[in-house]
């Protein structure tokens, strides 16, 4: 098969975790013949640096012109006061590209049990968490505003967003353990009635075979962190969804271990780790790329319909961990680790 990548390695450390995905990707192909054209789109911090804007039309266009995207991660302190923001780029992406369902799967491995910071009578016979994030409405699209002393950012969902979000959650809860906790805050705000109502009707008119129930979003963060066996798939709003995604993937051993997919109703897709630039970390060649790796089996299984092929990723990335290969975000205590080009060779290298 030809494939034509748009790659974004945007800032921090998305140019290493990119590069060591690339390497991954390669090696796909070479083993399963496949053809893979990458195309290099400068969007973030980067794109402020080079053109004064976040993400110019001629590099949007590339993205649309491509059969998938590959994101890094955009943003960092040197753009903090800028007027633009880099992650103004990765909002634009999403909406332009149509992207209003991010699932962002947690699969805590039992040999990374005791990279968890979760007790290990919790963690110790695995988890798998579904989380299905809305990502082109709420809080983080809403009307916003400011004056001299004040400022306010709209939470709005229409019906349509809330249907359609809701429907991916129930289909693919139909491919797992059937079971949807639906998480809002509708003991007070208005979006989050329509929220429960839409998804209660979705679920009574079309899934009566899926199982759902309703949570605060408060509690389902205490639920999260006490008690994660219990969720299959969670479905929120963007930023409920944003927030909550951060904690099931540190509850699995480390942010850089979370892959996701942002979908629309058509191709190109977008698959980008769950976490950010890290900037603390960033040009010392170690941030863990299997977050990036793992969200190219996403798209390969997502975008290409080659499902051998990122089960041959999943594969990969499980043996290099069963063997003990560790970066430092789930190093085992004193024991040595390795870097991210290093992470990215060793998968590689176990694809035959
Ligand atoms: N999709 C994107 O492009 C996102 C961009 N950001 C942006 O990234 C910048 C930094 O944001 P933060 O809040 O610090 O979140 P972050 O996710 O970049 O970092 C949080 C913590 O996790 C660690 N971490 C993140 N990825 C890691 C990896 N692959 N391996 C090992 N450790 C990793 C970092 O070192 C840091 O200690 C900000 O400008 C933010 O707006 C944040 C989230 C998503
Ligand atoms: C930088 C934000 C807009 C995005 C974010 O934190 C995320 O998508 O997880
Ligand atoms: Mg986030």
């Amino acid at each position: 098969m030809q494939m034509h990548i748009a790659v974004i390695p945007g800032d921090g450390i998305g140019p290493e975790i990119t590069q060591a995905a690339k390497m991954v990707l390669d090696k796909i192909a070479s083993v399963f013949g496949h053809e893979i054209a990458y195309t290099e789109v400068c969007a973030g911090g980067a794109a402020i640096d080079r053109f004064g804007d976040p993400l110019p039309a001629e590099e949007l266009k590339k993205c649309q012109s491509a059969d998938s995207v590959l994101l890094g991660a955009v943003g960092g302190p040197k753009w903090d006061s800028a007027p633009r923001r880099p992650e103004d780029a990765l909002l634009a992406l999403r909406k332009a590209l149509g992207l209003y369902a991010n699932l962002r799967p947690a699969l805590l491995t039992p040999c990374l049990a005791q990279a968890s910071p979760l007790k290990q009578e919790l963690v110790q016979n695995g988890l798998d968490i579904l989380v299905v994030r809305e990502l082109t409405g709420g809080i983080y699209f809403g009307k916003r505003g400011k004056d001299a002393v004040s400022a306010f950012d709209v939470e709005q969902y229409s019906d349509f967003e809330i249907e359609r979000i809701a429907r991916r959650a129930f289909l693919s809860a139909r491919g797992r353990k059937g079971c949807v906790v639906s998480v809002d805050k509708a003991n007070v705000l208005e979006s989050s009635k329509l929220w429960r109502s839409i998804v209660s009707r979705v679920q009574q008119e079309e899934f009566p075979d899926v199982a759902l129930s309703h949570m605060y979003v408060d509690n389902a963060a205490m639920q999260i962190a006490t008690n994660p066996s219990q969720f299959d798939v969670i479905v929120t709003t963007n930023m409920f969804g944003d927030i909550l995604s951060d904690l099931t993937s540190v509850i699995t051993g480390s942010i850089g271990l979370l892959p996701s997919a942002s979908l629309g109703d058509s191709s190109p897709g977008m698959y980008e780790p769950i976490h950010g630039s890290a900037p603390d970390i960033a040009g010392e060649n170690k941030a863990n790329p299997i977050a990036t790796i793992l969200s190219c089996a996403m798209m390969l299984k997502l975008d290409f319909g080659l499902a051998s092929e990122a089960e041959a990723i999943e594969r990969a990335v499980n043996g290099v961990l069963e063997d003990g290969w560790r970066t430092f975000d789930i190093k085992d205590n004193d024991k040595p680790y390795i870097g991210t080009a290093e992470m990215g060779r060793l998968i590689a290298d176990c694809i035959k």
